[in-house]
């Protein structure tokens, strides 16, 4: 099987308190595969470890213990990192750049030719719309005008793995819908999305597999619809343990 990412017997502990004594077990002893292709949820609840996950598979942080692969490789093969796009929560861009000097900017590092990188980017903002305001700071944007920044830098590089960790935050009813969209597309042309979030309804909709962390533990791991229907008919009470407050945060109107 090929796959987009793989993580075998994962430990990550950061290191906190006065000289690094102390230490928070972010991950422990994960072991998952994600394959190539298809939409792959991550699904837990707050500080379950899986921003941590992406952020070892992205290599912007490194393992305690254990193995990753990224896109079938080790995680010093930097090259894949090329293939691969990252959407956030939180993006922290140069403020002073404007819309499409961020995507030249990124579309630069991650390696597009130079030959394409304008149309890429003028594409880009058209899809996002912000293509009238392509020349304006990002200062002056309001956060979901960042969001969809955001998914247009992801997508800069065509990635063959897109990541999205809790992407609809700050997103309106438009901006999910594009992304959505996006998410499909992804899936018919046989690239595979990473798709992290605390929203079981969201996950739903779009996964194909879903893997569930629970204190820095996969719980469950599976397709979708075996995972639903084992917790709803109370098979597995460790899985519907774990998943009823995700529906209840949307209950609540935690839903993004
Ligand atoms: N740099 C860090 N230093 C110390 N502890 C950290 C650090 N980053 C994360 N943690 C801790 O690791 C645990 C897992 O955090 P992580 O962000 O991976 O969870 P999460 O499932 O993505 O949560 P959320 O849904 O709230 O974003 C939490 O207890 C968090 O406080």
């Amino acid at each position: 099987m090929t796959t987009a990412a793989t993580f075998e017997k994962v430990e990550k502990t950061y290191k906190t308190g006065p000289f690094g004594r102390g230490g928070v077990a972010a991950v422990r002893g994960v072991t998952l595969t994600v394959p190539a292709g298809g939409v792959f949820g991550l699904l837990g609840p707050n500080r379950a470890g899986k921003t941590t996950l992406v952020k070892l598979l992205l290599s912007l942080s490194a393992p305690t213990a254990g193995t990753v692969t990224r896109l079938g490789q080790p995680l010093d093969h930097r090259g894949t990192l090329g293939r691969v796009g990252y959407m956030h929560e939180n993006h922290a861009f140069p403020r002073y750049l404007t819309a499409a000097e961020l995507l030249a900017f990124y579309g630069g590092l991650s390696g597009v030719p130079s030959a394409e990188l304008d149309g890429r980017v003028e594409n880009l903002l058209a899809r996002v719309g912000l293509a009238d305001r392509k020349s304006e700071p990002i200062a002056r944007f309001s956060k979901g005008m960042v969001q969809r920044l955001g998914l247009a830098q992801a997508l800069v590089n065509d990635p063959d793995l897109l990541v999205l960790d809790e992407p609809t935050e700050g997103l309106d009813l438009g901006g999910r819908q594009l992304l959505r969209e996006v998410v499909r597309e992804f899936k018919s042309a046989g690239k595979t999305v990473l798709l992290v979030s605390h929203v079981l309804p969201e996950v739903q909709e779009l996964c194909d597999r879903i893997a569930v962390l629970v204190a820095g533990r996969v719980v469950h791991e599976g397709p979708l619809s075996e995972l639903l229907k084992d917790a709803k008919v109370g098979k597995d009470r460790a899985l519907e343990g774990a998943l009823r407050p995700l529906y209840e945060q949307h209950d609540k109107g935690g839903a993004a």
